[in-house]
């Protein structure tokens, strides 16, 4: 969290667009009130990568995705995803864009399998493709057996797995994930660990958020470290982490680890009981 309350900086500092890139975020800027939760993000996701978006707690991870997704609008900056300028032809650029939100409400009034037909029909696809994806969608999410249960009565892994489908139906270009495996169990999440590889293999592009930096250093091809709403690094995993595990280097940039000595009741009040 920056705690500058300046203008951003003059757009001449700003490099281009990459219009080749899946994504593309010039100059991203997003003030709360007093609080600036990003302070200028530039990043180019390349077309194909499976990209981390890393940084600690309060960083600015979802606010810049929020605006990098149509979510909400930037004070400053552009987005441009393949090419188009999100903000300028917003129907056009969503259309390439699939979008798993943080914390925001699905349509939990419906069954599982109603909630991907809706998607599905919303995205303009027909009727029959709609139902061959739900069935594949569930199979592959292994919640056919949940098919029918009102989302809302859904466990926190199961809502992420069917937001997860929900974004995948329309078969975007881009797929935009925010903590996609929180809560999810684990074999869960190494089968949507292989349906995000496929995709990528096929010429998708994957931006997911994460604070499991070995997830991230064993599963993504390309990594941006983000503090206080800046981007600290960015570029191939092996660039960012050097000789040093992705872990390693995110502590040494962002910092903040704290003694605990402050917290010395905390121990004789385990020792006394
Ligand atoms: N709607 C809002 N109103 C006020 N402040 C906000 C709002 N959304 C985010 N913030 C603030 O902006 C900063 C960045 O928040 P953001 O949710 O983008 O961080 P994050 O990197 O996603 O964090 P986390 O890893 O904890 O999810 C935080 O200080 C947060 O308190």
């Amino acid at each position: 969290m920056s705690d500058q309350t300046g203008p951003p900086p003059p757009a001449a500092t700003v490099p281009p667009p990459d219009l080749g890139a899946a994504l593309s975020l010039r100059g991203l800027w997003k003030r709360f009130g007093q609080k600036i939760a990003v302070a200028g993000v530039d990043l180019d996701v390349p077309t194909g990568s499976f990209f981390g978006l890393v940084g600690p707690n309060g960083a600015g991870k979802t606010t810049s995705l929020s605006m990098a997704t149509g979510l909400l609008r930037p004070d400053f900056g552009t987005v441009h995803v393949h090419g188009t300028d999100l903000w300028a032809r917003p129907e056009e650029a969503k259309a390439t864009l699939g979008v798993l939100p943080d914390g925001v409400r699905l349509f939990d009034r419906l069954t599982g399998a109603q909630l991907l037909t809706y998607a599905g029909l919303l995205r303009g696809l027909d009727r029959d493709t709609v139902a061959g994806r739900t069935e594949d969608l569930l199979r592959a999410m292994d919640l056919v057996g949940d098919r029918d249960t009102y989302v809302v009565d859904y466990s926190a892994g199961m809502t992420k797995k069917i937001g997860l489908a929900s974004a995948m139906i329309h078969a975007p270009g881009v797929l935009v994930l925010d903590e996609p495996f929180e809560a999810v169990d684990p074999v869960s999440a190494a089968n949507i660990r292989d349906i995000l590889h496929g995709y990528v293999r096929d010429g998708g592009t994957v931006v997911v958020s994460s604070h499991v930096m070995d997830l991230v250093q064993r599963m993504c091809s390309h990594v941006a470290i983000i503090a206080g709403g800046h981007v600290l690094a960015a570029g191939t995993v092996a660039q960012v982490r050097g000789e040093q595990s992705l872990e390693d280097r995110f502590v040494d940039l962002v910092g903040g680890r704290r003694e605990s000595e402050g917290l010395a009741w905390l121990r004789s009040s385990s020792a006394s009981s």
